[in-house]
């Protein structure tokens, strides 16, 4: 049956409005404290919407679980994130689809393993891919099923092409995840497989940039992987993340690309005609620019020198609309009927802005991993460049005010019913590890918030600020009593990583019906409840199959709904 694609009239809420949705990257909520950034920075308009309007304002969950990860000690991050968002639906998600299909050994029975399976007689197998248990990205111990099962179904030749972390796990673990592969690897030697580390970088510096930002990460990592050329060169991937950390300032994320070679220094694994690749990645968007670079005949974003025939897979396909990789091991998440589908189908016209290092997550992921437009006609999508090439410490205010400037005017056009925008401060920021800047860029962030209310203002619009999950409200490694971990020279470790906390969501703005509140009902709530909300917020009711909105609209206005509920 086709989707009805219709959706019905709220009963409450009037069409016409528009609806400004801001979503902070990594702004989580978190008890005061000198680590939470959020909270030591200045950030009246975010405070203002907290302590302003109490049945407009809640926290929602945004990690495990709810967004349909494994389980609930995962954090959240961008790509479920907003898959929630935008989905309204909670969908298992790659990290768990690709647990059941190794768990259930149904990943070896798929077209994607039996088409790499075709060069393990005469070829290498390379596994290219985030070192760590981070979860975010990948995870070692499916990394290491991965690696059992494949000599188990014939691969004699296999090398590792990895990439250090330090950003979904603790800066310097980079070491013990090399030491538990190597092991593994040691292991499998032992039973006759020729396994080992043949290159690695940072993940930051090499490989995995995303929405095509700088590809000179990727020709570094293209450089090491399949030619087998790098400044760096080590007999052991030991050695060289070792090494490489010992330089000053160094950092997992940042690492320089290495390559490993034998006694007469000659590179051990480089890609070459015949072989098997896969990405064992299952997040898409810091691979798919690989996937293109591994994939795509014609090609000119860098020079690849070399363009070896080989028979590569993703661990998920990253790309569902230019179905990329054609081959992989699991497939994704089916993400379907999204709001943004919906509201197209039903004339709203959308404008979706952010800067390139998030650009993907309000349109592509926001869309359910899919590229492009659902109707070009209605919708627009603005891309501010991203400064490329320094972490974001170095200029923590990002392209924040721009985005909210491109908002504002989007705003005020009249051209749009819905702008949706990602401000990426408190994330990006949040990732260095530097306390300092991570405070300017959530000063930063608010401010862009405040210039975005003020345009909806303007028009009698209403607005929606939420998050897609923490990361700035805690930049500290806690012991279990949630105390600050402090090294030998009372330096507290920093966490560049993203949290479990919840995130905020508010609404308000002149256009919002003055009896709209948030519902009492739904303490669990989390991101995927927010599409339904959303589509409340433009006259429509949500679809049966999505999560419940989170508002009610009271006849009477809320203000004084709340203080009836206090006598
Ligand atoms: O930078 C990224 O790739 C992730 C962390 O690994 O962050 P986010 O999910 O916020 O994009
Ligand atoms: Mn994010
Ligand atoms: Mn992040």
């Amino acid at each position: 049956m086709a989707t009805p694609w219709k959706l019905a009239d709220h009963p409450r809420l009037g069409k016409g409005k528009v609806v400004g949705v801001v979503v902070l990257d990594g702004w989580g909520e978190a008890p005061p404290d000198p680590f939470n950034c959020i909270h030591v920075a200045d950030t009246p308009t975010m405070d203002a919407l907290k302590k302003g309007a109490p049945e407009r304002w809640r926290l929602i969950k945004a990690h495990g679980t709810a967004v349909g990860l494994p389980t609930d000690d995962d954090m959240g991050n961008s790509e479920v994130g907003h898959n929630a968002l935008g989905a309204g639906q909670i969908y298992a998600q790659g990290a768990k689809l690709v647990d059941l299909a190794l768990a259930s050994g149904k990943i070896y029975e798929g077209e994607g393993f039996k088409y790499i399976q075709q060069s393990f007689e005469t070829g290498t197998l390379h596994l290219i891919g985030l070192l760590s248990d981070g979860g975010v990205h990948s995870r070692i111990d499916q990394l290491q099923l991965l690696l059992k099962g494949a000599s188990e179904h014939g691969a004699k030749r296999i090398r590792v092409h990895i990439l250090t972390d330090g950003r979904d796990v603790l800066d310097g673990s980079s070491v013990a995840f090399v030491e538990t592969l190597e092991n593994d690897l040691a292991k499998l030697r032992e039973k006759g497989v020729d396994a080992r580390v043949a290159s690695g970088g940072g993940r930051m510096y090499v490989t995995m940039d995303r929405y095509e930002n700088d590809w000179q990460v990727l020709k570094r990592g293209w450089d090491a992987q399949v030619l087998g050329e790098a400044p760096h060169k080590f007999q052991n991937a030991l050695d060289a993340v070792k090494t490489l950390r010992e330089v000053p300032k160094a950092n997992d994320q940042y690492l320089p690309p290495f390559v490993v070679v034998d006694e007469s220094g000659k590179p051990v694994g480089p890609i070459m005609d015949g072989d098997a690749v896969v990405t064992f990645n299952f997040r898409a968007d810091r691979m798919v620019m690989l996937a293109k670079a591994l994939e795509y005949e014609t090609f000119d974003k860098f020079d690849r020198v070399r363009f070896p025939k080989i028979r590569y897979a993703g661990m998920l396909q990253y790309d569902g609309e230019l179905k990329l990789p054609s081959h992989y091991l699991v497939a994704p998440p089916e993400i379907e009927r999204t709001s943004g589908e919906y509201l197209a189908h039903n004339g709203i016209r959308t404008y979706a802005c952010s800067e390139t290092v998030k650009f993907g997550h309000v349109t592509f992921f926001w869309n359910g991993n899919r590229s492009g437009y659902f109707n070009p006609n209605l919708e627009n999508y603005e891309e501010i460049p991203s400064d490329s090439g320094i972490p974001f410490n170095e200029q923590p205010k990002m392209k924040a005010m721009e985005v909210a400037e491109k908002a504002k005017d989007a705003i005020l056009s009249g051209k749009y019913d819905q702008v949706r925008v990602n401000i990426p401060n408190g994330d990006m920021v949040g990732h260095t590890g530097d306390l300092e800047a991570t405070i300017i860029g959530c000063m930063a962030a608010d401010e862009a918030v405040k210039i975005i209310l003020d345009a909806i203002e303007q028009v009698g619009g209403i607005f929606v600020v939420t998050a897609d999950h923490g990361n700035a409200e805690d930049m500290a490694k806690r012991d279990k009593s949630r105390k600050p971990i402090r090294d030998k020279n009372g330096n507290v470790q920093p966490l560049t990583s993203h949290t479990l906390n919840p995130v905020p969501i508010a609404i308000g703005g002149p256009g919002l019906a003055s009896g709209a509140r948030f519902r009492k009902d739904l303490t669990d709530a989390g991101l995927a409840n927010v599409a339904a909300t959303v589509m409340n917020l433009h006259g429509f009711e949500a679809p049966d199959h999505y999560e419940p909105t989170l508002i009610e609209v009271s006849a009477a206005p809320y203000l004084s709904a709340s203080s009836a509920d206090r006598t």
